[in-house]
């Protein structure tokens, strides 16, 4: 996560202004909402002048002469300007309600489809939890501000103002008076805001720690059970917990000194008023329907004072949800389509050439750092290419080029002579599958995680019956027959990431999602690496019969899934250092004897236990 927040040099209205292209379609309800609102303030602060009118007219001249008509009117109207407020509120309400909740959607959809287009390196480096708080926290809060913090805060402003217009006009010095009381209160708010300012940043961050907490430990859920390391967990998160409560505490008590303020100056500026009042309507400079006046307008401004404590710190709050949201959608996706994308030609058959290749993580720091170095590797098309080096040695990161999770840092990755960055990205991922060693299935049916790579619509869309009988076929050649067995069959949903399968059906659908997709070059990082060897042998042989004409790029971590290629490849240090059959190799690369012998090792230790014939010598020797 990015140290600095973007947009914390802005000030609060330049960041508040980029909600535009969001908020404007909401803008005519919202603008009739503040104006419903305003109109319902006009109505209250009319009520006064009506009260001013019955003490200094019908009331004083109607208890002589027993003319009661005046006094039955003025009830009527300030009935009907209580009836007037009602009703302008009411509809505030009805007008505001769809916008805030359209234009919270909008901007929800907006992010996520962001995040889904942010390169692999972002996610590399943002945590799952601060995400999960700006899609939802912060956009709960902006919605919350628009339709109600926002309109209240111009509503306070315009009511204050108005009011004391109102009191300078009729009560002249005794408005003045009431005015200066405003000059402390402005001080006030202004430091308010720059302290508010930073305390609600670190709230809404330590928030998003804290979510990311959660999420981590219910995720490692197992892995924290099997060690024990629950109490650990508790005790981290609820370290983190106290320092979020601090912090709330810390914004409730500069928050409660606002309000403080903002009550206490206004009722001594009142008590001051009082006395000067009195003495003015003594010595007859003023009438007693004036001082009435005077003292129901404060009381109907006296409530927006206090109220614009509480409408600035929600407002400032939002500012810090609208620059955590633009954090996120002002990081541009570096992996972007290219203006005008090239269409594979229509006989391609899916030749990768990796030519001159270098890689190096966005966190690396140095270029001397990179993980891939000046790799030529060439995968002919229709062949099965084994890629085998010892552990770190970048066999994942150099799979991750060929479908552009990440982008090469040098030299290029060509898809039938086309650089890969010069087709579109979803015609590159219709022709380039991958299974993961680690899979990761979705909350849906066994058969919308299979058929996630095959479109229902669109480039490359097939109808039900073919979608049908690539599922149960990509399944078949899987070994993945359990999913009949599930309630529901394919139909079964299965849990969040799959996490109700056992890691070796997890790993076959997988492996059953990449052949559905039919690809022409299909990348598999050890995709069988949690099978028994039985169930290994019987995918290796139906894969072998499947994958023919289909390029395919295999990491092996076992000597088994050697036997799967037509060549193997060898990477040594960042860069190819040999390419040729497994026999061929055995002969000629000391690295891959020991590549190998170390496989086999962990084969027989870790895997197999007792077994003195590795499949390696089985298969791949014959
Ligand atoms: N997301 C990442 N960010 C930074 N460095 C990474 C990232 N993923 C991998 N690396 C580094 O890149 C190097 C190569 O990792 P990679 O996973 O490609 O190796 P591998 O050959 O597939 O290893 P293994 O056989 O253990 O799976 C390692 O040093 C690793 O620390």
């Amino acid at each position: 996560m990015p140290s600095t927040p973007a947009g914390s040099t802005l000030s609060t209205f330049a960041s508040i202004r980029r909600l535009h292209p969001y908020v404007r379609s909401a803008i005519p309800p919202l603008a009739g909402g503040l104006l419903s609102a305003l109109g319902a303030s006009l109505a209250a602060l009319a009520i006064p002048h009506v009260l001013q009118y019955v003490v200094d007219g019908p009331l004083a001249r109607g208890v002589a002469t027993h003319d009661w008509t005046g006094l039955a009117w003025s009830v009527v109207l300030v009935l009907a300007f209580g009836l007037a407020e009602v009703g302008l509120v009411a509809l505030r309400r009805n007008l505001v309600m769809f916008p805030g909740t359209r234009v919270e959607h909008a901007m929800r959809m907006a992010m996520f489809r962001h995040l889904q287009d942010l390169p692999a390196a972002f996610h590399d480096r943002w945590p799952g939890g601060q995400l999960l708080s700006r899609v939802m926290a912060d956009l709960g809060l902006l919605r919350r501000w628009l339709v109600f913090g926002l309109l209240q805060l111009v509503l306070n402003v315009c009511t204050i103002a108005v009011g004391v217009g109102v009191l300078v006009a009729t009560a002249g010095w005794l408005g003045l008076v009431y005015l200066a009381g405003a000059l402390p209160v402005v001080v006030i708010v202004f430091r308010f805001s720059r302290r508010y300012r930073v305390i609600s940043r670190r709230s809404q961050d330590q928030s998003g720690d804290l979510a990311n907490t959660v999420e981590e430990s219910v995720h490692g859920i197992r892995v924290l059970k099997a060690f024990g390391r629950g109490s650990d967990a508790l005790h981290s998160f609820t370290g983190q917990a106290d320092t979020l409560r601090r912090t709330e505490l810390h914004k409730a008590g500069v928050d409660a000194r606002l309000m403080a303020a903002l009550t206490l100056i206004p009722e001594l500026t009142l008590g001051v008023c009082l006395v000067l009042g009195v003495w003015l309507t003594g010595t007859e400079q003023m009438t007693v329907g004036d001082l009435v006046l005077f003292f129901a307008t404060t009381a109907v401004v006296g409530g927006p004072v206090v109220d614009l404590g509480m409408s600035l710190s929600m407002t400032i709050n939002a500012r810090s949800a609208v620059d955590r949201y633009f954090e996120v959608m002002e990081t541009a996706p570096e992996l972007t389509d290219p203006e005008r994308p090239v269409a594979l030609p229509a006989d391609s058959r899916g030749h990768v050439a990796l030519r001159d290749v270098a890689f190096a993580y966005p966190d690396a720091g140095h270029p001397d750092r990179a993980v891939l170095r000046h790799v030529d590797l060439d995968l002919p098309a229709g062949t099965t290419t084994a890629l085998v080096g010892l552990t770190g040695s970048g066999k994942s990161t150099l799979a991750m080029l060929v479908p552009r999770i990440y982008d090469v840092t040098g030299g290029q990755v060509l898809l039938d002579d086309v650089d890969v960055r010069d087709l579109a990205r979803h015609d590159l991922r219709r022709h380039v599958a991958v299974a993961f060693e680690d899979p990761t299935l979705f909350s849906a049916s066994v058969r919308d995680n299979v058929l996630l790579g095959v479109p229902e619509s669109g480039p490359g869309a097939v109808g039900e019956a073919e979608r049908d009988r690539r599922m149960h076929e990509a399944l078949e050649v899987a070994q993945a027959g359990f999913v009949h067995d599930l309630p529901d069959g394919v139909d079964t949903r299965i849990g969040e990431e799959g996490l109700s399968l056992s890691g070796g059906q997890r790993q076959r659908l997988a492996l059953a999602r990449a052949i559905a997709a039919r690809p022409r070059v299909l990348v598999l990082d050890d995709p069988l690496s949690a099978l028994d060897v039985t169930t290994e042998e019987a995918v290796t042989r139906r894969l072998a019969q499947v994958l023919h004409g289909t390029t395919t790029l295999v990491i092996a971590h076992r000597p088994s899934t050697v036997a799967l290629a037509d060549r193997v490849a060898v990477l040594e240090d960042g860069r190819i250092t040999a390419v040729g059959a497994h026999s061929e190799l055995l002969a000629t690369s000391a690295h891959y004897r020991h590549v190998i012998s170390s496989l086999e090792e962990d084969y027989v230790s870790h895997d197999h236990p007792g077994s003195a014939v590795t499949p390696a010598d089985e298969e791949v020797s014959a």
